[in-house]
């Protein structure tokens, strides 16, 4: 076992490779992780890179903004263009942005969406082996199986964007299977008014961040703070949605708690490799209405248009009080605001006091839990 903070350690957990542990016993909005990227790189498509610093990641709103004359790619100010030129902006970075960019390489333009992330991820991956090696090494100790899939985007994205010598297809292929599993989106702001719809602005790897395993009912979740002014705004901070005991593992929820049972198995099996065998998909596996669910979700998958299951009263009738543990879950936990999905925590203890102000991860809303500490019986405790 080895420490990634004071409370949690990675383990070894059956079924799962490594998790975190908690190392001591953790209170309801206690920060168990801090951490910051090794790499990050813009979701946006290459045509669209100026709406935000690619150094920092800040929207770029200031008048000394610039964008570099070869890639094009902008940056908040003249500190943030000289720290990336000596790190996520070398002139490798810049060369392979801008022969993808080049007119004479109309395939490129064309090129859809997934694959101009890959690419991007590619050109960060393989500087980041320049800029810092042992960083690099354990990027490729990620956890993530090369799948066909993975080695032909490798091939095809080769001839894009040429690796630096003695850079083999293998190990472009292992590269992006470590992406798609590891990766994490920090998001753009939540907007109202836009069907709680947020887009990614940027991926990152976070080494630590990268050892939490999933589960349907999380007992911790993550928050991201891109716009903030303060240093570090690219962190990832991990709080306890919950109180857990020592020795408990300490999982996120790869996406949006509020997903069918059908769904969320597609989208973990496709995206992570990996059948879910939680608490909560053993009640929902023997739910009647799953027994269908290959043919009326086939297309799910590949529209991203992922179901939605919304904890209400009638859900609770349909499956049985005692078939519905996580209802609990949903009322206190899942942000009410329309169509927004996100988990609630509460705000950091001050003094070791436990504040009765959640926090929405997706939205940022802030309210009172009316509910109160002690109805947290029959949760993870
Ligand atoms: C971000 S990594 C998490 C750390 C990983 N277990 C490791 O050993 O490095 C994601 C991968 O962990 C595994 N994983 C995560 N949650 C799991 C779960 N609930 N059940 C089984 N495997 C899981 C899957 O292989 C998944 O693709």
């Amino acid at each position: 076992m080895s420490a990634v903070s004071e409370t949690v350690t990675v383990a070894e957990i059956e079924g799962r490779g490594r998790g975190l542990v908690s190392t001591q016993s953790l209170k309801a909005g206690q920060i168990v992780l801090r951490d910051s990227p090794i790499l990050l790189y813009s979701a946006l498509p290459f045509i669209n890179s100026s709406s935000f610093c690619h150094n920092c990641f800040r929207k770029t709103m200031h008048s000394s903004s610039s964008i570099c004359p070869s890639c094009s790619v902008a940056f908040c100010s003249p500190k943030c263009s000289t720290a990336a030129a000596s790190s996520s902006h070398s002139p490798y970075v810049c060369q392979a942005l801008t022969r993808l960019l080049n007119l004479n390489s109309p395939d490129a333009a064309n090129l859809p969406l997934d694959r101009q992330l890959q690419a991007r991820f590619l050109i960060a991956a393989y500087n980041l082996a320049v800029v810092n090696p042992s960083q690099f090494q354990i990027l490729l100790a990620f956890q993530g199986t090369v799948t066909d899939n993975d080695t032909s985007a490798a091939h095809y994205l080769s001839s894009l964007c040429p690796p630096p010598a003695s850079t083999t297809i293998e190990l472009t292929a292992a590269l992006l299977a470590k992406d798609r599993l590891n990766a994490f989106g920090l998001m753009e702001p939540y907007i109202e008014g836009q069907d709680g719809r947020r887009s990614v602005r940027a991926y990152g790897i976070y080494l630590k961040a990268s050892f939490f395993n999933h589960d349907c009912l999380p007992n911790a979740c993550r928050f991201d703070y891109v716009d903030a002014a303060a240093e570090n705004n690219t962190d990832i901070i991990v709080r306890m949605i919950h109180d857990v005991p020592q020795g408990r593992e300490i999982c996120l929820s790869y996406f949006p708690v509020n997903y069918d049972y059908s769904t969320r198995q597609k989208r973990l099996l496709y995206d992570y490799d990996f059948a879910c065998d939680c608490d909560r998909c053993k009640v929902e596996a023997n739910w009647s209405d799953n027994d269908n669910d290959d043919e009326n979700n086939e297309e799910v998958m590949d529209e991203d248009q992922d179901e939605q299951m919304v904890a209400s009263d009638d859900d609770a009738e349909v499956h049985g009080d005692t078939n519905f543990p996580h209802a609990y879950f949903f009322m206190r936990y899942m942000c009410d605001r329309d169509n927004c999905w996100g988990t609630l925590a509460p705000l950091p203890p001050s003094d070791a006091t436990p504040s009765t102000v959640m926090e929405c991860n997706v939205c940022g809303n802030l309210k009172n839990d009316a509910i109160g500490r002690e109805d947290t019986v029959g949760m993870d405790d």
